[in-house]
């Protein structure tokens, strides 16, 4: 049976609305919005050869269409502070802004907005008619609670004013972002329960160590979510394991493959890996998203994005 999972790796895969194998036919339905004719041309002909490349297909059809789809939200979650969820958020969000996504992305971590130091964009949020404006950094839109308060002021907010906040970030002026990342607090208690019940998220991304207790958090985060009928598009695990600057070898101070045995157990997806590495750690301190760059770790969110797409692809329908 020919297998057209090789399209993940097509550039154009957030294009791909649905993929349909009948014997040896393979038709794909293409969201051609915002290209002209002869970029249209391009896109089938790439995605026709990409189609005809796997083996056992003998015929491609694609279907281009132009309908636009509404804002989908995605919600970036965890059980426990400290794993790296935001620093994935926003490396995800560049990523996904990479592959040709509109994308805006909300940091309601209100216990610690880090988005602006991310992205190396800390000045307050300007608003036009009342109507807050995103900055642009790395392609990305972004707005932060961080950017509604004095920088280092400590954000003790209770439910019902962080969802006010929440609020005010999600009627921002998007324009025309189609996808927007949600970078919640970490947690699973009553904030985040409101936070989830206003944002409305499509699905949900929840990062973990591969430590247990990481997993335990992580498993009351999928937990969460699933109560409030969020469907989970999967798990990253971060800090994975790394390599020694001085010898080269692999060392896993966490252990290793836990949060993918966990997804597993849990009967959800495991979007990938990244490892412990101090040059992320240092861009991401110095406000340079690794995923803007080259190299490895950019490699590395480029995946984790084009499979968070496949998700979505599946949860939307
Ligand atoms: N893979 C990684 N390798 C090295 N350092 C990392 C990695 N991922 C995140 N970090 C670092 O770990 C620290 C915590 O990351 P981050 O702020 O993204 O976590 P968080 O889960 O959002 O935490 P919070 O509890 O503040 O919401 C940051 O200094 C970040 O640079």
């Amino acid at each position: 049976m020919p297998d057209l999972d090789a399209l993940d790796h097509h550039p154009d895969v957030a294009r791909i609305r649905s993929r349909r194998l009948t014997g040896k036919v393979a038709t794909l339905v293409v969201d051609a919005t915002g290209l002209d004719d002869g970029e249209k041309e391009k896109l089938e002909l790439s995605l026709k050869e990409a189609a005809l490349a796997v083996p056992g297909i003998e015929e491609a059809r694609i279907a281009l269409t132009a309908t636009k789809r509404g804002r989908t939200v995605v919600a970036v979650g965890s059980g426990k502070g400290g794993v790296g969820k935001s620093t994935l958020a926003a490396n995800l969000a560049v990523a996904l802004a990479r592959l040709g996504q509109k994308v805006g992305l909300i940091d309601a971590d209100i216990y610690g907005p880090s988005q602006p130091r991310l992205f190396g964009a800390t000045q307050r949020a300007e608003a036009k008619d009342k109507q807050l404006i995103p900055v642009e950094a790395y392609g990305v839109k972004l707005l932060s609670v961080g950017q509604l308060v004095a920088e280092g002021t400590a954000l003790a907010w209770r439910g019902p004013m962080a969802s006010g906040a929440l609020n005010q970030l999600i009627d921002a002026d998007w324009g025309d972002a189609e996808l927007i990342v949600v970078d919640l607090p970490p947690g699973t208690g009553d904030v985040q329960l409101s936070l989830i019940q206003k944002a409305r998220p499509a699905a949900a991304v929840i990062v973990s160590t591969p430590q247990d207790l990481s997993l335990i958090d992580a498993a009351r985060a999928i937990d969460l979510f699933e109560k409030t009928h969020v469907p989970i598009a999967g798990v990253i695990e971060n800090m994975a394991g790394y390599d020694c600057p001085h010898c080269g070898q692999p060392s896993d101070p966490f252990g290793h493959g836990g949060a993918e045995a966990e997804a597993k157990r849990l009967g959800v997806a495991f979007l990938g890996r990244l490892p412990l590495s101090a040059s992320l750690r240092e861009a991401s301190d110095a406000g340079n998203p690794p995923a803007a760059g080259e190299g490895p770790a950019a490699a590395a969110f480029a995946d984790l994005a084009r499979k968070l797409l496949v998700q979505l692809e599946t949860i939307r329908g």
